[in-house]
């Protein structure tokens, strides 16, 4: 379907004389590193971007949902369901009263009957926009449907829901195209995976492993193992003593976080894991409880007060476009930010030491730049502006590091290059906390896993568990 298409935006080329074709009746994966180039080709493939050179062809109707969710914000969700075909009477004018009904039904169809039709979008989790943005594509019956990272917001049980609708397509006849970083979701549902490497096409196979893919990914062999962890010193001072916090979903939590210890926070999705992750950051407000950091009370009342008392927060962002990074400034400016007091002298920053603090994390994290002092975080993939944020909490000298869900969307080498340096930070006496949707990266990484459940701490495992179904176990036990 697309054959010697090349793409390049300024200095940077992110397609060269790629080619790619997927056939009607298959579910197709693209698979490739952060900045690879699959956004790119599935936006010229869908006619969002105009290639330099070479042809696209695609026959019959196409329906897309993109990375970059393309819903209206300030439209209620059943206008964004018919924004471009909503219902008409005989006169050719839009029918508004029947608008919200029709939504509804076209929700219940599809059983996404959680999210209000009436409901301004930008109010909603970005879960349930991509749910809602999703549900536009399918309902257009494509014969073309195209995924970018459709599951990367999604919690497992919407990953299964839309998994369903692909298979429902595909045995329709349907040609299902969809990127995912998830080794998993691409074996459990791809008839047919290409791979891309630098832009361009690497192979298209039946059948690949995750070993093969990811070498084939990187053009380099990767050491897939997990890190062992360099032990918790015994008599480890308690960095941080949590006792009693309750905020949002968070009933009553009590913790002890020690220099150079690893603590996991496992549990299903949604059990209050967010909410003390934001609580210890000061970006949600404790309804109680006490924080110690280094056997000194603690009050964050916001994430100015936690970051002077040396707590950082790598996260992804559910929303990467508006927490976060600046995407207009550079990548060097959204790097430096945690340190321009340290770089700064008489009110100047120092803008050699701040070159030096940004290459270092450019080539320590692989951030995929062309010109990382000048060029906007936002004209990076998804992958790589995710490296810049997490090596902004690199670069200051927290002593506690809270990891929530940082190698979301990150490809396979990157995320192995992750372990590793989580390794290394916990040697070096930080303090960390972390929360991963993929339990797997909790069974692995850590000294000690606290299981949530309902808001509380339900079960505490000695690590590394080495079995995400440990996890699992323990935090569907003793419900009452
Ligand atoms: N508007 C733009 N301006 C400048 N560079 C861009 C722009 N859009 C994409 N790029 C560059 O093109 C390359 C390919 O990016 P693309 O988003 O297609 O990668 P991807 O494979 O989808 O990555 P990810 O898995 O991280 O989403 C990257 O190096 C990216 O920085």
């Amino acid at each position: 379907m697309v054959s010697g298409v090349s793409k390049s935006f300024g200095g940077v080329k992110a397609l060269r004389d790629a080619s790619f074709a997927a056939r009607p009746g298959e579910i197709h994966a693209l698979a490739g590193e952060n900045g690879a180039g699959k956004s790119t080709l599935i936006k010229v493939l869908c006619g969002v971007l105009r290639p330099d050179s070479g042809t696209v062809q695609t026959t019959g109707e196409l329906a897309t949902a993109f990375q970059e969710l393309s819903l209206a914000p300030d439209l209620t969700v059943a206008e964004n369901l018919f924004l471009h075909d909503p219902p008409r009477g005989r006169l050719g004018l839009v029918r508004r009263s029947v608008l919200a009904p029709r939504a509804d039904e076209l929700l219940r169809r599809f059983g996404v009957d959680y999210v209000d039709s009436r409901a301004v979008t930008a109010d909603l989790s970005v879960a349930h926009r991509q749910i809602v943005e999703l549900v536009r594509a399918l309902a257009t019956e494509p014969e073309i449907l195209v995924l970018d990272e459709p599951t990367a917001a999604l919690q497992e049980s919407q990953v299964a829901w839309l998994a369903g609708h692909m298979r429902r397509l595909r045995e329709q006849g349907c040609c299902v195209v969809f990127t995912s970083h998830r080794w998993r979701e691409i074996e459990d549902l791809a008839d047919r995976v290409t791979v891309f490497r630098n832009g361009s096409h690497v192979t298209t196979r039946e059948k690949l492993g995750e070993a093969e893919a990811v070498t084939l990914m990187s053009g380099r062999s990767i050491d897939r193992t997990y890190p062992r962890l360099p032990p918790v010193p015994a008599g480890a001072d308690r960095t941080l003593t949590v006792s009693g916090l309750r905020a949002g979903a968070l009933r009553e939590v009590s913790f002890d976080l020690h220099r150079g210890e690893v603590l996991g926070v496992g549990g299903l999705a949604g059990q209050g894991q967010a909410d003390l992750f934001l609580a210890l950051f000061g970006a949600r407000r404790a309804a109680g409880g006490t924080i110690q950091l280094a056997g000194r009370p603690l009050r964050v009342r916001r994430p100015r007060d936690a970051i002077r008392a040396g707590i950082g927060i790598a996260y992804v962002p559910e929303d990467r476009k508006s927490e976060g990074l600046l995407l207009p400034m550079s990548v060097r400016d959204n790097l430096a930010l945690g340190i321009l007091d340290r770089l700064s002298s008489a009110g100047l920053v120092r803008r050699s030491a701040e070159r030096a603090a940004v290459r270092s994390m450019v080539t320590q994290l692989g951030i995929v730049a062309s010109r990382p002092m000048t060029q906007p975080v936002g004209t990076l993939s998804g992958g790589n502006q995710q490296k810049v944020l997490m090596g902004r909490w690199l670069l200051t000298d927290a002593e506690v590091l809270l990891l929530y869900d940082v190698t979301r969307g990150v490809d396979a080498a990157t995320k192995h290059d992750f372990y590793q340096l989580i390794a290394q930070l916990a040697e070096r006496g930080k303090a960390i906390l972390l929360y991963s949707s993929e339990t797997e990266e909790i069974a692995h990484l850590c000294h000690r896993v606290l299981v949530l459940r309902e808001g509380r701490i339900a079960a505490e495992l000695a690590g590394p568990v080495g079995d995400a179904e440990q996890i699992v176990a323990a935090s569907m036990r003793e419900r009452r």
